[in-house]
């Protein structure tokens, strides 16, 4: 067993983990969904169909509604013209930002690996004006690969200067794009339990889960010393 000896880097899922982004994406998807005379979504549609970053949104937005495939990337592009002002229907989670707050105070390095794009994920942080907290943040498009592939939480990993071969630190998440991506890098995963994801929690590989944000911390500590 190794036990962490310094607070260990705790990296961090955004859409469905910290934020209930679902109503936010939902609204610009049916704006851009009316554009194109296309019929809207329902919101538990569009919930479903996060995780994966927005080009897959998009192709399963396309297939759900029998667009012609080829207005896919002009559809991405007329949604990626709002998505980095649609901050009013979004939420955080209950005790997300306490909790953030505590774990900065104790000195766990904090990082954000989301399959959103850079600028959203921006907007989003400063809309709430917790960005600064997170040392590292990657996006969606920060590199070529998304989760589930380990590339983008090893480079948020590392950012927080976590040992590049053996990191000791916790990835916390809420789908099933975070359970694979953590079990390939690999680091202990945390699950949110009020998240996006669309598999039985007891299907996806974790160390924990919880339901309440103010149980992180304790899970936190736990998985540092089990890592
Ligand atoms: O934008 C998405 O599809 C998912 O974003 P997430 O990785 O923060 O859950
Ligand atoms: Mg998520």
């Amino acid at each position: 067993m190794n036990v962490c000896m310094a607070p260990c880097p705790v990296v961090f899922d955004l859409d469905g983990t910290l934020i209930d982004s679902a109503p936010d994406i939902h609204a610009c998807v049916n704006a851009v969904l009316r554009e194109f005379h296309v019929p809207p979504l329902t919101l538990d549609q569009v919930r479903s169909f996060i995780g994966g970053g927005v080009e897959l949104l998009w192709k399963k937005i396309v297939a759900a509604t029998h667009t012609d495939p080829g207005k896919q990337q002009d559809m991405l592009a007329a949604f990626m013209a709002r998505y980095h002002t649609a901050t009013s229907l979004t939420r955080l989670f209950p005790n997300v930002e306490e909790t953030l707050g505590i774990l900065a105070d104790r000195g766990h390095p904090l990082g954000i690996c989301t399959n959103k794009p850079l600028r959203p994920t921006e907007a989003i942080l400063d809309h709430f004006g917790i960005r600064a907290l997170f040392g590292h943040i990657i996006g969606g498009d920060s590199l070529a690969e998304k989760k589930p592939d380990p590339a983008p939480l090893r480079a948020a990993l590392a950012g927080l200067g976590a040992h590049p071969e053996a990191p000791q630190a916790v990835f916390v998440g809420d789908s099933e794009f975070d359970a694979a991506c953590a079990a390939a890098v690999p680091v202990p995963f945390v699950i949110y339990s009020h998240g996006y994801r669309q598999t039985p929690i007891d299907q996806l590989p974790h160390l924990a889960a919880f339901d309440d944000f103010t149980a992180l911390l304790g899970l936190i500590e736990t998985a540092s010393v089990s890592a």
